[in-house]
This record gives structure tokens, sequence and C-alpha cells, in this order.
């Protein structure tokens, strides 16, 4: 039996608050010592990928006490209960299982007398089946054409994970001859999206996958009909264009005019869900059921490698808990993500939700406030870009704020030009391993304008190339260190309640119920 406490009524926590900057990075960084650190403080990760943290603010008695609140706050048992089908969803009253949907980690699950794996491979298999048909052009348009373009519509967890994952190997796939269908996403309500993806694709030879958990995202409905408006008037007919993924529960699943439906549900939380039909469908369709397989393994491996007893083989865990470290002792307030790499341009979209979404709460597990600081904010862009925009206060403003850096040895189309003795990825390269030293050492000046104080904290994931593997194992990667994390601060990680209450009142706003400052703001937005 697992028991829930929160953080600071823990032995281990009370010990980590003595360990408040025990660490001089700017120290245990220059020289030896540091070449040392890279060496040691580097994890195995799934399909791989390497977790270096030897510029993070820790050392063997960090490490140490972080080792006991792993323990202490049963973290692996915890996500043993979840794999085993645990009510860890308490706030909504559901299991949690995710992981499910691309590998058996432990018994099987059955819920609602339903074998749940069972469930998620069977959806799987249909959507392989459905994408084969499309790329034979056994399934076609009303004039016996081959669709060329898919275009999902939905938003949040039914847009960032499946989004990023597309642009993340979209130049991979056509290297390695796999881009079957280009993908396009349609999520916002408002209407210049659609609009200007509509003038874009040729509707005659697009699929449009309506894509929503619940089925009801306003958002979601509205592009649904906006889509279906423009499907009419070109001539065409609905059920030749649209298909939808949603649970079987949901009023989308009654929806008469989809060509097909694919099932995900209530146990998979939207931004989990990249594994389900949610991003199966349009990835398959994409990319073809075998990428989309591959991705499915490295989540499945790096599942696996996160229920490892031994923190420094568990690089999830790891990363949780010096987050953990860094929130609740050191106090500080953010982390970047920055990928050196431009297919992972929306990732940092993707993890602001994962990370934001799942432990933005100031309520514990029972709904009691806590009194510690819990999810951090996240933000980023790829580097290099970042460099000639916000890195500025990341090396010399008044917060510090830890960063985590992911970077590959080898590009994914291979064109390069060779300028001043290097190549491009060698550059790219060289600049994230001249930003950890810059950031973790700093430099000393006598004009204090060009002075670095140093003592900023990075960790750098590091693989050969990103491959649909890899870009499996990162994904499941942040999800695992998400849901530790939640277990370590006492939280619901698997609700979110606090994005409710602008809805309610967004409804009101166009019902035209407001005052006060409701009816002042409407008039000003002419509504
Ligand atoms: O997939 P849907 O049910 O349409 O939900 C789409 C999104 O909207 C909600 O408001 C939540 O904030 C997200 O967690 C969810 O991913």
């Amino acid at each position: 039996m697992v028991t829930w406490n929160n953080l600071d009524t823990l032995a281990a926590f009370s010990k980590l608050i003595q360990l408040k900057d025990c660490v001089n990075i700017a120290r245990a960084m220059t020289g030896e010592n540091g070449a040392a650190r890279v060496k040691k403080y580097s994890a195995p990760m799934a399909a791989g990928l390497h977790f270096n943290y030897a510029a993070k603010q820790v050392n063997d008695d960090v490490l140490a006490v972080l080792a006991e609140l792993a323990k202490e706050t049963q973290a692996i048992d915890k996500y043993k209960e979840l794999l085993s089908g645990a009510v860890i969803n308490t706030g909504e009253k559901r299991l949690v299982l995710h992981q499910l949907a691309r590998g058996q980690q432990c018994d099987a699950v059955i819920a609602d007398g339903v074998d749940k794996r069972e469930f998620y491979v069977s959806q799987q298999k249909k959507i392989a089946a459905f994408a084969k048909k499309v790329h034979a052009g056994e399934i076609t348009n009303e004039a016996g054409e081959p669709y060329t373009t898919v275009v999902q519509i939905g938003i949040g967890g039914s847009d960032l994970g499946p989004r990023a994952i597309y642009l993340a190997l979209e130049n991979w796939a056509r290297v390695h001859d796999t881009l079957k269908m280009e993908a396009k996403f349609i999520s916002n309500v408002d209407p210049d999206d659609a609009a200007a993806v509509l003038q874009s694709v040729d509707i005659a030879h697009t699929l449009f996958i309506v894509v929503s958990k619940s089925g009801t995202t306003l958002e979601t409905l509205t592009n649904e009909t906006f889509v279906k408006n423009a499907i009419k008037n070109a001539g065409l007919e609905v059920s030749k264009h649209m298909l939808a993924v949603t649970s079987e529960t949901s009023p989308l699943a009654k929806g008469a005019d989809y060509m097909a439906a694919f099932f995900m549900d209530d146990y998979i939380g939207g931004r989990y869900s990249s594994s389900s039909a949610v991003g199966g469908a349009v990835l398959s369709l994409a990319f073809g059921p075998e990428v989309f397989a591959d991705i499915l393994d490295g989540a499945a491996e790096t599942d696996k490698l996160s229920l490892n007893e031994n923190i420094l083989e568990n690089a999830a865990l790891l990363d949780a808990l010096i987050g953990v470290y860094e929130r609740n002792v050191q106090n500080y307030q953010c982390t970047a993500v920055l990928p050196y790499s431009q297919a992972l341009s929306r990732f940092p979209a993707h993890l602001q939700q994962l990370d934001m979404e799942s432990n933005g709460k100031s309520v514990n597990r029972r709904g009691e406030p806590i009194h510690y600081a819990t999810g951090p904010v996240i933000f980023g862009e790829p580097g290099t870009n970042g460099q000639h925009s916000f890195y500025q206060l990341l090396h010399q403003g008044t917060d510090i704020t830890p960063l985590q850096f992911i970077g590959f040895k080898n590009s994914q189309i291979g064109m390069d030009v060779t300028i001043q003795g290097s190549t491009s990825q060698q550059k790219l390269c060289a600049n994230v391993v001249a930003q950890i030293v810059a950031f973790a050492c700093g430099k000393d000046d006598s004009d204090n304008n060009k002075k670095f104080e140093g003592g900023r904290p990075s960790s750098i994931i590091i693989g050969d190339q990103l491959t649909p593997a890899a870009l499996g194992a990162l994904l499941a990667h942040f999800e695992n260190k998400v849901m530790f994390q939640g277990f370590i601060w006492n939280l619901n990680s698997f609700d979110q309640e606090g994005v409710q209450l602008g809805k309610i009142l967004a409804k009101r706003v166009l019902a035209h119920e407001t005052d006060g400052a409701l009816k002042e703001y409407s008039d000003l937005l002419d509504i």
C-alpha cells in the first residue's frame, strides 16, 4: 500500500533543505572537476539517448538525499499502482492508462469489463488498416482519387502533442521515403486559423480528422462546422472527407457524417494522449503505421526504464527529483526547454501543456491547500534562435532559470555546408556546448555590464539523431518526469479544473449575461 503525504512533512525534504546552495556550479564545472562531472553525471535513456546532468546544482550528497526522497515518497510504487490500474486521477475518479497504449509494463488492466491494453491495441490496428488502405488508394475520394493531405482539427492535448511530433518527424520521413501524406492542424477558434489552413489545401484530396476526447470542446466543434461548410461549398461529401477520434461515450461518437471513427477513453488524459488514437490517426496517415509503432516502442522503453528503483539509472525520476530540488529548495520559478533541433520547434509548446496543466496546482490529492511551490513555468524555443532572443535574461537577468537542453549529433536531412572550417551541424552542436558552460561557469569582467555570474543550472538530453524511437523516448521521458513530480508534490497531475472558469465566463459573454468588468470588456471588443 502506498501512502500520500505532503512534501513538507517528509524527513528527506527536511534534509534536502539543509543542502540549499551546497553546490557552486561555476566552481564545480571549471577545469578537471567539470570534465569529471560531465563523464560521471550521465544517465542512460531509451532509444540510445542520454540525460547528462553535470551542470545541474547537484553533488553526491544531494543525489543521496534525492534517492531518499524517491524512497520516502514511494515514487516507483506509485508508478506501479498507476500502471496496474489504480484510480490515480482522484479529482475525476479515473484510471491513468496512457502508458498502456504503448506497452504492457504490469499485469493486465481490466476496467469497465474491458482489457484496456487489448482495446488500445485494437484501435491502433484499425487505424493502421485504414491508413494502409488510404495509402494504397483503396480508400479514395468521390472521384476515385487518392488523398494527399490530412488535417487534424483539435485543441490542447488533441493538437499540441501530435503537431509537435508531426513537425519533429516530417523531414526525417521525407528523407526515409515514408512521408505518405502532408499533415496540417487547425486548433484556434480564431477563424483565420481554419480559413488559412483551408486555403492552403486542396479540399478534394484532403482527409479531416476531428479529434476531441470529450467531444464537447467548443473550439473544435466550431472548427468542425467551419470545415464541413467548406467541404459542402466545394460540392463534396462530408462523409468522404471527415473522420473522428474521440471516446466511445462522447457526443462525437454518434456523429453520422464520418467515414471512420477511432476511439480512446477517459483513462488517457488529453496532454498524455499522443500515444493513443489522438496521435495515432494523424501520424499513421502522415508517416505510415510502422513509424507510429516505432514512436510507441521508444516510449515503451522509457516506461520500462522508469520502473528502475535506482535513481541514477532512471532518468525520468532523476530529472523529476532534481526539478523538485530546484523548485522547492533553490526556489527557481521557471524551466526553459531549449532543443538544438529545428524539428523540435513545437516541442516546448507541448511540454508547456504537459507540465503546467498537470502540476500547476495549489491543492493536494485530497483537495487540501498546500504550502510549497509546485510546477514551474515552462517556456522555450529552439536554439540557436533563442540565443538571439531571450538568452540575455537567462545569462544576466536577476532570476535563475534552470535550462533543459536537447541536442543531436546528426541532422535529419543531412544536407549541410562548410563555412569557416565547420559544418552547420557542428556550429549548432558547438553552440549548445558553449551555452552549457557559459551558463554554468560565467565570466568575470571589470566591466559589470559584461560580467556573467554563472551558476545557472542546466541538463542536456543527447542523442545520435531525432528518429521516431528517439522522439517517443523523449515524449515519455517528460510525461514520466511530470508524473513523478506530481507524486512527490502529492498532486493529482491528471485533472485540469483550472481551465474551466474561463470557459464558463466566455459562454456568459456570448449569451450577453454580463455585468461589471465582463460587460465593459465585452463592449470594448464589440461582442
Ligand atoms: O480532446 P478534448 O476533449 O477536445 O480536449 C481538449 C483540451 O481542452 C481542455 O480544455 C483541456 O484543458 C485540455 O487538457 C484538453 O486537451
